[in-house]
């Protein structure tokens, strides 16, 4: 589905992506996670040629046998959207105040469909009910909703062209953990439903748990382990990883506080 070979993101000072590849499959939940800085969302950003102008890519990102880095950016825009799509952690930055809900999805459908008015708004109101959401959402102001209600938003809007990739940048870091299991569960849902692929960004062990198939481990902008989820979990190969497991709370093997260090 998705190949990336050789990636670098290269700074005017440094590297902060080091010559990492890695395959994403059809329909597959792959997880990238790391200690804050180590480069995921530089790696997601220059996927999808967002990377800040001061930043540049190296190496080969193979979609549909195009390398997407080699691609003009009016032909990069016409991939993202509909074969490629993000949500983020900062959902609010996604969306511009003064516009309703419904005029976002407006800006999206005219940039990349032909549709009449009505049919626009049907599918909008659609995409809405589909992440639990109701029409009314709709003619509402984004700072009329909730943070949950928001990210689901972004949800129904990035699914809205049926992508073959979503990149989750840490889509629940700036929820609460009912809001957060939510959107998972909604994500997880919607990526049976639709049969996307995801790349997952996150710190957080539990979801990776959960959700992924496939894992890639991230330290100071390369790739130190990748494999089935259970494999790297199970048996880590690299201390980093093991480290990053033990300081997982569900996950960790034994618990820093044992019985027998607690006298009385
Ligand atoms: N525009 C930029 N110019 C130079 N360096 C940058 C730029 N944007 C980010 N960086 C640096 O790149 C490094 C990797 O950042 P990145 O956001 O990819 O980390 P991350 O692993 O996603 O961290 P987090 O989990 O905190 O989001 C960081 O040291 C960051 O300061």
């Amino acid at each position: 589905m998705l190949t990336v070979n050789h990636l670098s993101v290269i700074g005017k000072q440094n590297r902060i992506v080091k010559d990492i590849s890695l395959d994403i499959h059809k329909g597959e939940w792959f997880a990238l996670v790391g200690q804050s800085g180590s480069g995921k969302s530089m790696t997601a950003m220059a996927i999808g040629q967002l990377l800040a102008p001061n930043l540049q890519a190296k190496g080969e990102i193979w979609y549909q046998e195009k390398n997407l880095l080699t691609l003009s950016s009016s032909e990069m825009r016409k991939i993202r959207g509909k074969h490629l799509a993000y949500i983020f952690q900062d959902y609010q930055g996604s969306f511009t105040p003064f516009l309703t809900i419904g005029q976002h999805f407006e800006e999206y459908q005219r940039t990349h469909l032909k549709l009449s008015k009505k049919a626009r708004r049907q599918q909008a109101v659609e995409a809405l009910i589909s992440v639990g959401l109701y029409e009314d959402i709709y003619r509402r102001y984004p700072f009329q909703l909730s943070g949950g209600q928001l990210q689901r938003v972004s949800i129904s809007i990035a699914l809205l062209l049926k992508p073959d990739i979503l990149i989750a940048d840490e889509p629940t870091t700036a929820l609460d953990s009912v809001s957060s299991f939510k959107v998972l569960q909604l994500l997880s849902r919607l990526q049976v439903e639709t049969g996307c692929a995801i790349l997952f960004i996150t710190h957080d062990l539990r979801h990776v748990k959960k959700y992924a198939k496939r894992i890639a481990v991230m330290k100071e902008g390369v790739i130190i382990e990748t494999g089935d989820k259970n494999q790297v979990l199970n048996h880590p190969q690299h201390a980093y990883t093991d480290k990053l497991i033990q300081s997982s709370p569900s996950l960790r093997s034994r618990s820093p506080l044992t019985l027998e260090g607690v006298s009385g």
